[in-house]
């Protein structure tokens, strides 16, 4: 049986650092995985290495059971794989509606240069992550958090993706902000996207999971429903301290 995304054994040292330990799991079709875990667990370099952006010392990553481990990362963005930053990425000089128009291009020189933009589409994805027309030529200085979040989550679906990788969505934003991008996630849950959501925001993250992996120093620590995971005498000590 083949996964939309499986980590088959999967290691990662920054020199003489174990960031990623052995790890193996699978993200089922439409399932929506929380993968939570102190700093420095590993949980980022988890997705830089599905994404590509480093590569891992030994393991296998599969997509749809094509191993994608050794692909650079626009071939695995085509395979329909996407991020987003915890820390967002925005050119500055560009506004809104320029910033996703660079996740619909196409990783072809000629094509990008030569291909009108499509206003169209590029507009459609600014209103549906609840940017309003008055946003849409405002540039990243301009934006709140909140804002600058859902320009990545543009940025991403303009990819046509169908597994997401969320890091950290919820840091910096407001509850009325966590609110927008949690019904947005919701709404690509519905439609039956693929996710995988780091989160430190633990109550904000609950209600938008199918289940849940927590990680300690690049490993497994325990793995199930939220409410298993959070009972777990390991994750509570990692994790929480002990309380
Ligand atoms: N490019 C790098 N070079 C060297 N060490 C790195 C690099 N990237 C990450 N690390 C180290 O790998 C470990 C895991 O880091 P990672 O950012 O994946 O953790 P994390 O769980 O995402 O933490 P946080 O919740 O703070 O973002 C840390 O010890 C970190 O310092």
């Amino acid at each position: 049986m083949s996964y939309p995304l499986e980590l088959k054994d999967v290691v990662k040292r920054f020199g003489g650092l174990t960031a990623t330990n052995h790890m193996s799991f699978e993200v089922n079709d439409g399932e929506s995985l929380g993968l939570i875990g102190p700093n420095g667990a590993g949980k980022t370099t988890i997705f830089s290495l599905i994404m590509g952006e480093h590569r891992q010392t030994s393991g296998e990553i599969l997509c749809n059971g094509e191993d994608i481990s050794s692909l650079p990362t626009y071939a695995r963005i085509g395979r329909g794989v996407c991020r987003t930053y915890q820390i967002p990425r925005p050119f500055s000089e560009m506004d809104v509606l320029e910033n996703i128009r660079l996740g619909l291009m196409p990783n072809n020189l000629w094509q990008m240069l030569t291909r009108n933009p499509d206003r169209y589409r590029e507009i459609e994805l600014a209103l549906s992550v609840g940017f309003s027309e008055d946003d849409l030529h405002r540039h990243p200085a301009e934006l709140s958090m909140g804002d600058l979040r859902k320009l990545e989550l543009a940025r991403t679906l303009a990819t046509d993706p169908s597994i997401m990788l969320l890091d950290e969505v919820f840091a910096g934003l407001t509850a009325g902000e966590i609110a927008q991008i949690a019904e947005l996630i919701n709404k690509k849950r519905a439609e039956g996207m693929t996710l995988i959501i780091v989160s430190h925001d633990l109550r904000s993250l609950e209600p938008l999971i199918d289940r849940a992996i927590a990680m300690n120093h690049g490993s497994i620590v325990a793995e199930g429903s939220f409410a298993k995971v959070m009972a777990d005498p390991d994750v509570r000590a990692s994790y929480l301290g002990g309380e």
